[in-house]
Formats: C-alpha cells, structure tokens, sequence
C-alpha cells in the first residue's frame, strides 16, 4: 500500500495559482508523499513565504528552501500577483532534481516530552509519508546513549495507528534506522560543532536544511541558541527552530527571552510552540466560522450572550510540581493556551489564511483585551480527597511542590474584549488539575429569541432554552449545537437536542496528534500555528499585571476536593455575569 500524505488535497483546495498580497515573496516546495498535490499534475506543494521571505538572520541562509536560488519571484514591486500552472510545474521539476534534506535535531531527547510527543509525532509523519524523502533524525542531551540505545528508547514509545497497521513493524525499523543520537552539553559549542558535523555527513551533497527542537528547561533554551546557531546551523539551506514554552514567566521575562533569541535567530526562524493550536478542533475553529453563512453572521456581541473556554484534567501535578510550581495553573493553561483560542475565536477576518494575514488579526484581539481585575478572577488549589477507599493526595501533599505553597491549580476568570464587535461579551475561562474529568472545550451560549412565541413552554428557565454551540476540543472531539424542538406528537412540547457532528462516528480515521501537525508546519515553514512575539507580548501584558497582584498579596486559592469540580468561587465569578457554566449541565451527550 502506497501511503501519501494526507496533507496534500487540502493544499490544492487552494488552487494552483497562488496570490500573495507582500512584495517579496519566496517560495518554497515541501514534498508531500511524492503524490500530486498543489495541482493535479504537480508532486509538490508550493509554498510562499510573506514578507521576509528571504531572511538574512544571524543564523539564516538567503534561500528559503530548495528552489534553486535563481527561482523568478512570482510577486514583483509590491503587487499581487499569481504563479500559473506552468510556471508551477517548471519550478516543480527544476526542484525535483535538486531535493533538501532535512535534519530534525531534539535537543532534551532523553527527557519526557521528547519520548511522549515527538519521536512519535515524527514516526507519525514517516508512516503517512509526508516527511521528506532525505531526512534524518538526530536526538541530543547530556545523557550518554549510542545510537542503539536511543533507537530502543524512541521504539518503545511508538505506536501505530489503529485504523493503519500495515507494515508498521516494517516501517518502525526503517525510521529507527533513521534516528541517531549526539551526547553533549546544552552550552558547549565545541559539541553542537560535533552534532553539526554528523548532520551534514548523513544529509549528504545535499541542500541541508537543519531544525531544532528544544525539548528542554527554559533556564538553557538561549545556551542552546547560542550553540546551535554558532556550531550547527546549515550552511546551504535554513535553520529553525521550534521553542517550546514556556516563553517566560511575565511580560519582561517573555521580553528578555525574545531579546535573547535574537540575537541568534531571525523572528521567522523562531517557532513558538503552542499544541493546542495544533489540535483538530482548533484548527477547526476558522473553518466553521469563515466557510459557513450561519455561523459568522451570528459571530458579535449582537448574538452571543457569552463565551467559554474550558479546560480540565482529572489528574494532579504527579511528579512534575517542580517545573508547575512555579508557573501555576494560569501560566500554565490560561495565558496560552486557552487565550490563544480564544484570539482565533474572537479575531476579525483575515485578509487571507497567510499566517501573518491571521497573526495580525489574532494579535489585534489580543491588544484589545480590557486588564484583568483580580475581582474577575478565582483561584483554587486541589486538596486531599478520599473516594472508594483509595486517597488522592493534595496538591501541598506532591513531594516535587513546596509545603505551604499558594501556586493555584485552578482559575477562573471573566475577561472582556474592547471593541465593536465584542463590547460587554463576557469571554469566561476556566483551567483545572485534579478535577472530575480531562477535557477542553469551547461553548457558546447564544441569546434569548426576542419575543420568543414559545416562551411559555420553558418555564422561568429561559437560559436553557437558548442555542448553545459547543466545540469539543478533546477527548471524543464534537461539535454540536443545541436547539429547541417540538416533541413528536399531537400535542406542543417542547424539548431540547443536539444537532451533533460526532468525529468519531462522522471519521472513523484516527485524528492525529496536535505535535504532528505543528512539526509538519514547522519542516514546510508555514507559521500560522505558531506565535509571534508581538502576540506573546500582548498575552503577557494582559496577565502580568493580575499574576504580580496574586503574588504581591499572597492570595490563598480556595481549596477544592480532588478529583471535584473546583471551587465554587467559580460559579459566582459567572453568576456575576449572568452565565451558567455550560459543562455542569446535565443534557449533555
Ligand atoms: N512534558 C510535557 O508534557 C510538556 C513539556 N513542555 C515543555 O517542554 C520542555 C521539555 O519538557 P520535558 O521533556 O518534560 O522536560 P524534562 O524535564 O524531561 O527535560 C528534558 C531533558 O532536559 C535535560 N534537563 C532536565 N533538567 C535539566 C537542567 N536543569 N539542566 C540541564 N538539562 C536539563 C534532561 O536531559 P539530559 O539530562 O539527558 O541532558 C532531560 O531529559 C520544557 O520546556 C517543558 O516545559 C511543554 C508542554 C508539555
Ligand atoms: O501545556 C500543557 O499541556 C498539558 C495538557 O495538554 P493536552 O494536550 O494533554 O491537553 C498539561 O498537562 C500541562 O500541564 C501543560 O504544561
């Protein structure tokens, strides 16, 4: 069975002629699968990269990826302009003589999150066929490991995909065999000197083009920049770097890192990783707003009572209270990732899907985020709670937190947007550890129908009976929309249902994981997914004020029994604004 990437079709969805609205433009051409793709007759996918296309950063190459350099710009003097079918199909087969390799580097590979995200993320990606035909994996960390020694451990992590097993011992061994391993210091440049050297061995006579993932502590990521940039970056091709948060602790620590970074790196080689970006439903989001006349009409405050971001895990900190001691539930979930959905949420229509066409308008929400007020805000820290005989520890209770510790496992808080469209729409969040569940979702609560002619039949309860759209981002991913009915019958009863678009019943195929998305993006440039420092700065700047007042005044979280619902603190931020929390009701599916 031929696999090919999946990715692909959606690509030619945007048809053969690319328009790009920046003045200089360069392309591109990421192989899918070595399956048609942009066109019917093409095996490569056009990219064009806005702007900057063509960066000098202290750590960057001129040429952009593997056209040869002489490549025309499709977009001369500041107008748009579009590539036909067959100057596609030229620049095609002059690239197809001329393939890049690419290096994908995993600095902190022997650590967690290299083990449980990215080997398998990537094997993911090798097993669907969508990475490039000359690629090579390469894991770096303190610890001493062989080649061997690395291949074991990555294999134990990976996993083949329920509805694809075919040939997947086959193809394990294959990306095995494509996996090496570098043993060094995080600030040693003499080492990266060393790890660049084995780069360019297995890449070849080839355009090299080197991406680094910098799956470590935070306290190393400039160390490791700094090294990297002076030691392995590529000669031929570019140099990424995908960065993990967090991206600091406050606005002008965020600042001093993004000071730090470039010093070395150019903004566009920068990847600021957010995952749920990279979460199906997520990247859902847009097209269910922009691609359907019901949904974006009803999109302001005109329509939508309120908003809310919900995010909840059934389990504590277990062992990882070090690093979320000191970051805190709010760092941890609210000031990314849920405040990143909720600027795509929010964000005006772009010009087009060009990631800085949506950057832009994601950042304008951003900057118009009201301060948050401490009175709009809960904080809650999980207790001790014992259920069927078996007891779950506090959080105080973790060996890896601190006695006495105020760090809040929990948050509410009840933000708003200064701007016509959203003026006075409560955007109500609520990030959790050690609740009654894992799950995150987004929910709509719509108006009430002025003069509704059925109002009768709802009892005083009207709330219930407005529309509600809700968006499952994880698990059993969903979207279904509430509505009112007449119960069947000669009678007039009323009756509340869901319209459902159940993914699992809807797609059987397994829905792949946000880290496969985002490093496919990272390998092909494309940057929509990831964050812009002028977007971080914003997120910071809405939260630094209300995490320094929590501190300052050593506020004690509301404690809230494990494995609960939270703090009922919670219930009053949103009875203050006239909300009800859309997962405590009980006709959910
Ligand atoms: N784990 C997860 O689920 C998530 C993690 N992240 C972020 O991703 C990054 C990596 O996470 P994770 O894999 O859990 O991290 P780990 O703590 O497992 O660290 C990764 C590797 O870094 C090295 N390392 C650890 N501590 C230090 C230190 N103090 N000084 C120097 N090197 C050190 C170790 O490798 P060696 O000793 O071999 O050099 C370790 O294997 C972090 O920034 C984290 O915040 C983000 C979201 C989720
Ligand atoms: O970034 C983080 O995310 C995870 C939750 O991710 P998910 O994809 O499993 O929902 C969270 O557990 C962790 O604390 C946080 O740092």
């Amino acid at each position: 069975m031929a696999l090919s990437c999946m990715r692909c079709p959606s690509v030619a969805a945007a048809g053969p002629a690319v328009r790009r609205p920046s003045s200089s433009v360069a392309l591109s051409l990421a192989r899918c699968g070595g399956r048609p793709a942009a066109v019917a007759s093409g095996g490569w996918r056009i990219h064009a990269v806005a702007g900057k296309g063509v960066v000098k950063g202290p750590m960057d190459t001129a040429v952009e990826n593997t056209v040869a350099p002489a490549a025309p710009s499709p977009v001369e003097n500041g107008t748009s302009s579009a590539i036909t079918v067959e100057e596609y199909e030229d620049l095609a087969s002059l690239a197809k003589d001329d393939e890049a390799s690419v290096s994908i580097t995993v600095v902190g590979a022997s650590g967690d999150l290299a083990k449980k995200k990215i080997f398998p993320a990537l094997f993911a990606l090798y097993y669907e066929g969508c990475l490039p035909k000359h690629f090579s994996i390469f894991g770096y960390a303190r610890s001493k490991m062989t080649d061997a020694e690395l291949r074991h451990m990555v294999s134990k992590t990976l996993t083949c995909r329920i509805d694809k097993r075919e040939n997947c011992s086959e193809k394990m061994e294959e990306f095995l065999k494509r996996c090496f391993y570098h043993s060094g210091q995080y600030d040693s440049e003499e080492d990266f000197r060393e790890l660049g050297k084995k780069i360019e061995l297995h890449q070849g006579p080839r355009v090299s083009n080197h991406l680094f993932y910098l799956s470590i502590p935070p306290n190393i990521f400039l160390d490791v920049v700094k090294c990297a940039s002076k030691s392995a970056s590529s000669a031929s091709g570019w140099t990424r770097v995908i960065v993990e948060k967090p991206f600091g602790r406050d606005s002008e620590s965020s600042a001093a890192l993004t000071r730090g970074l470039k010093e070395f790196l150019a903004e566009d080689q920068i990847f600021r990783i957010d995952h749920y970006l990279g979460k199906e439903l997520v990247e859902n989001l847009s097209v269910l707003r922009f691609s359907n006349l019901v949904f974006e009409p009803l999109w302001s405050r005109q329509y939508i009572r309120n908003v809310q971001l919900i995010f909840s895990e059934d389990f504590g900190t277990e062992g990882r209270g070090g690093y979320f001691d000191s970051y805190g539930i709010i760092r941890d979930i609210m000031q990314n990732h849920l405040l990143q959905i909720l600027a795509l949420f929010a964000m005006e229509t772009p010009i087009s899907l060009e990631a800085e066409d949506i950057r832009n308008e994601k950042v304008k929400v951003l900057r118009s985020m009201k301060p948050l007020r401490l009175e709009d805000v809960v904080i809650g820290q999980y207790k001790s709670h014992t259920k069927g005989g078996i007891t779950y520890p506090g959080y105080t209770e973790d060996k890896t937190v601190p006695k006495g510790s105020l760090t809040p496992t929990f948050a509410a808080a009840a933000l708003f947007i200064n701007n016509a469209r959203w003026d006075g729409v409560p955007f109500l969040m609520k990030a959790g550890k050690a609740l009654h569940t894992k799950q995150a979702e987004i929910r709509v609560q719509f108006r009430h129908v002025p003069g509704n002619l059925y109002k009768g039949s709802f009892g005083t309860d009207l709330d219930r009976a407005t529309n509600e759209l809700v968006i499952r981002v994880q698990p059993d991913e969903g979207i279904y929309l509430k509505i009112n009915n007449k119960i069947p019958g000669l009678g007039m009863r009323l009756d509340r249902s869901n319209l459902n678009l159940h993914y699992a019943a809807r797609y059987p195929k397994e829905i792949p994981d946000a880290y496969e998305r985002l490093l496919l993006d990272a390998i092909e440039g494309e940057r929509r997914l990831f964050i812009r420092s002028d977007e971080l700065d914003a997120a910071w700047e809405l939260f630094t004020p209300l995490l320094k007042e929590l501190e300052q005044k050593r506020m004690a979280p509301e404690l809230y029994p494990h494995g609960s619902r939270g703090p009922v603190g919670a219930h009053y931020l949103a009875a203050k604004y006239n909300v009800r929390w859309g997962d405590l009701g009980g006709s959910e599916h």
